[in-house]
């Protein structure tokens, strides 16, 4: 049964049985680069309470310290590693669970997120922004996409720029090249989301300009972000947390929620992105949320008591 919290004596009762608190972000705490309303406040209101506060997001497409000024921007208080993105947690993935030798190169599909994320483990790569790839080529002209021996992963994002060049590259390295003798090239996802919600409306997610690749290279990526318990595990594992006194909220059943039910921790779904509530109302839902809220803002009447 899921609770639906209204009143200030429920939102109190959850913030009393909870430590630790993680936030996704596009949908939960904004909306493209507006705030939602009042959770500003909310989020102050919990630090003051001692909370301990991680930013989860899916959203690739800006690395953690360009996440942070983002938060700078909108007066919330946030440290860079407070914040766990698909983008940062796949170029460790990368480095550290796949141990992607360093002679090898990855082939970006995104955004610049990404790119900064893979050099801040050391990883090159090609390809993301690079101009020569944001272009449409001719028509039945595939003479510059050529191949690159040394690619030994395709690592896909959400990317506004994508084109017939990235994905026939991209198609070409998974299909010819290899990380190391004998084992195919890697193919990597930061995050699926179908869709995600932005500038008053929904628009097409990371899920939908990778969908393109996947379908022609008729493989399913590694995929690192939400629901994948990879960024869970790790703030588990980092800061020794006890599962039964932490919270995920979010947007989105299939990403977030599901992320805290693989994860193993209570979750808290917000109408004010994705998902509303007819959507786990339904048979078979993908995910139900153990608490729903309108907002995170509604939590603002518990501050205005303070
Ligand atoms: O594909 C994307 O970029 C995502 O849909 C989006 O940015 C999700 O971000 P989150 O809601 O996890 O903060
Ligand atoms: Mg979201």
């Amino acid at each position: 049964m899921v609770h639906e919290l209204t009143t200030s004596a429920q939102f109190q009762n959850l913030l009393d049985s909870k430590d630790n608190l993680l936030f996704d972000c596009d949908g939960v705490v904004w909306e493209g680069d507006s705030l939602i309303p009042n959770v500003d406040k909310v989020l102050k209101h919990f630090r003051a309470l001692g909370k301990r506060i991680w930013f989860v997001t899916n959203n690739a497409t800006k690395s953690r310290a360009s996440n942070k000024a983002k938060f700078d921007k909108m007066g919330i208080q946030c440290e860079v590693d407070e914040i766990f993105s698909s983008a940062y947690a796949s170029a460790a993935y990368l480095k550290n669970v796949l141990n992607f030798p360093a002679d090898k190169k990855v082939y970006v599909i995104g955004e610049k997120g990404v790119e900064e994320e893979l050099e801040s483990v050391g990883i090159k790569y090609s390809g993301g922004t690079a101009p020569e790839d944001n272009v449409f080529i001719d028509l039945m002209d595939f003479s510059s996409i050529t191949a690159d021996p040394e690619v030994g992963a395709v690592l896909c994002g959400l990317d506004m720029h994508i084109n017939y060049k990235k994905i026939a590259r991209g198609f070409r390295y998974l299909r010819e090249n290899q990380v190391r003798p004998g084992e195919p090239c890697l193919f990597v996802a930061t995050n699926l989301d179908s869709t995600f919600p932005t500038h008053g409306s929904v628009y097409p997610g990371g899920g939908a300009t990778t969908a393109a690749l996947m379908y022609c290279a008729g493989k399913e990526p590694i995929t690192v972000g939400k629901p994948e318990k990879a960024m869970l595990d790790s703030i588990v594992e980092t800061y020794n947390l006890d599962k039964s006194r932490t919270l995920m909220i979010g947007d989105r059943l299939n990403t977030d929620i599901l992320f805290g039910v693989n994860g193993g921790i209570d979750t808290l779904l917000v109408l004010t992105g994705i998902n509303q509530k007819a959507d786990y109302e339904v048979e078979n839902p993908v995910a139900v949320p153990t608490y729903v809220v309108n907002s995170l803002g509604d939590f603002a009447v518990l501050a205005d008591k303070a």
